[in-house]
């Protein structure tokens, strides 16, 4: 490994030519613009504290959020941490070891690193405080530790720790080492991905915006890049600091029993049989599997249930995701950017059903629907150009259906933006498909480039040589990285 030393991260590192430079060196990404330009006072990324991050708000999620995320309440990563919290009262980054860095964001720098002494593998993302101070980052780099704090779910990265110091701020999280979506695609015969693949990629990536949704989390920069194919072939999305996290209430959109009615405003649920997504209110499908941290929520959501199972009435209709929600903000990827943001009309939800027909357009077809030479031209087909399916590769007509549906201009008669992902689940291009045990299907494809091996914590977790190797180096206040 070629070691040069470089300073914490500063701009410098960040740069855009340095990031185009460096995807393009191990052909890992493909490095498409952004916009992200407030239109108005408020802010382009929801609800956040302006405040630097400082090492008193610093510390590992505790252990309380720890048992609130059953699906990884058996992975030995969690007492990895723990054990070394335990021995060292706080964890830092001295206790990693970078083995690789797996590539540079706009907020930060994402390391392969292992922590020290116990096999265990994580993705750690570590971000400057003064180049995100300087470039008003700050708030993209609160929400998306917020966002991350509260996720627990299988298609969504678990965040083990996060700590900061005067310089730095570290996110510590699960390792995906089987490269992004877009890089497998370009593998694929053709470059693009067949139906099959596509139905269970767009089926995962649906589930995840889904539960992001019930969080209030508009997720608004879905593209292959930002989806990691994890070791089992199934999927993660990242990359939640463009992302809106909103306070819309769930809607009630139909009365289970006489006493509520339609419109009225109550805790949420979904109507569809075989739901295992939080708050699901029908008895026989309750799955304990995500438990949101919405606990005046939940609480209520138990009451209800407990009404509805002395009712023998149908169940409640009702829309938990916010598709009130609304910014003004120009946020997103050009390409797959949804007219009403362009248009800088405000935007809701829908801009994720948007961008979720992109995305599938792309896996289909290889390209996206409205790309023009320039940025500008882009912008312009999107809000004026109607949609236009290739010749080839031959599609099938409930595929293009579904594009066509959720590739509406207008996002109030887009698909989705009604009653959300229950709507789009309901698409006869997904027919037959069993939501709840797709994470156990088998994928389309494992990764053939696997580095990682299962997570085996040493029994003592001791701390290794770090003469050896090439370590990270150095104290905390002044830490020093090997450049790969
Ligand atoms: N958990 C992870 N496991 C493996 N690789 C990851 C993980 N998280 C991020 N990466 C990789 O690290 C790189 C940088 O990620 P990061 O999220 O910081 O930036 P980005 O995706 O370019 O987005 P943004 O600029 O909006 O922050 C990307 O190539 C991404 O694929």
């Amino acid at each position: 490994m070629v070691g040069t030393s470089f300073k914490p991260i500063s701009s410098t590192h960040c740069s855009n030519k340095s990031k185009a430079l460096l995807f393009k060196a191990d052909d890992r990404s493909r490095s498409r613009e952004k916009g992200e330009f407030s239109q108005s006072s408020k802010s382009s990324i929801g609800q956040y504290s302006s405040s630097t991050i400082t090492s008193e708000e610093s510390n590992i999620i505790s252990s309380s959020q720890i048992g609130s995320r059953p699906h990884m309440s058996k992975d030995l990563r969690w007492e990895a941490i723990r054990s070394i919290r335990k021995q060292h009262r706080i964890l830092s980054l001295k206790h990693f070891k970078l083995l690789k860095k797996l590539g540079c964001g706009d907020i930060g720098t994402v390391y392969l690193a292992e922590l020290t002494g116990t096999n265990c593998l994580f993705a750690l993302k570590v971000m400057n405080n003064e180049f995100l101070l300087s470039l008003k980052k700050i708030p993209r780099a609160q929400t998306e530790k917020e966002i991350m704090q509260m996720l627990d779910h299988p298609f969504l990265p678990t965040l083990y720790a996060y700590f900061a110091t005067e310089q730095l701020s570290c996110l510590v999280m699960e390792y995906c080492p089987g490269g992004d979506l877009h890089v497998l695609r370009q593998k694929q015969p053709g470059r693009s991905f067949s139906e099959h693949a596509v139905r269970f990629y767009g089926a995962e990536v649906l589930l995840a915006l889904e539960y992001l949704h019930m969080f209030g989390v508009v997720y608004r920069d879905l593209k292959p890049e930002n989806i990691l194919v994890r070791e089992d072939g199934h999927i993660m999305l990242t990359d939640f600091d463009l992302s809106l996290q909103s306070d819309a209430n769930p809607v009630l959109l139909k009365s289970a029993s006489p006493v509520a009615e339609p419109g009225e405003k109550m805790s949420s649920s979904c109507s569809e049989s075989s739901c295992i997504e939080p708050f699901c209110l029908n008895p026989s499908f309750q799955v304990p599997c995500f438990t949101p941290r919405l606990l005046s929520l939940a609480s209520k959501s138990r009451r209800i249930k407990s009404d509805l199972a002395t009712q023998n009435s149908p169940l409640p209709q009702l829309v938990v995701e916010p598709t009130s929600a609304r910014s003004n903000s120009f946020v997103g990827t050009h390409e797959y950017l949804a007219p009403e943001i362009i248009k800088g009309e405000g935007h809701g939800n829908a801009v994720d059903w948007w961008t979720f027909g992109i995305f599938l357009f792309e896996l289909l077809y290889g390209k996206t629907p409205f790309k023009g030479s320039e940025n500008d031209e882009t912008l312009s087909n999107v809000v004026s150009h109607s949609l236009r399916f290739p010749s080839s590769p031959m599609v099938s007509f409930h595929a293009r259906d579904l594009i066509r549906g959720l590739l509406v201009k207008g996002p109030e008669n887009r698909l989705g933006s009604a009653k959300g992902a229950a709507e789009i689940k309901q698409h006869p291009f997904f027919e037959g498909l069993n939501w709840a045990l797709i994470r156990c299907t088998i994928p389309p494809e494992m990764p053939t480039f696997c580095e990682t091996s299962i997570c085996v914590p040493t029994p003592a977790l001791q701390k290794k040589d770090s003469s050896k190797g090439n370590e990270l180096q150095g104290t905390e206040d002044h830490m020093e990285f090997d450049m790969f």
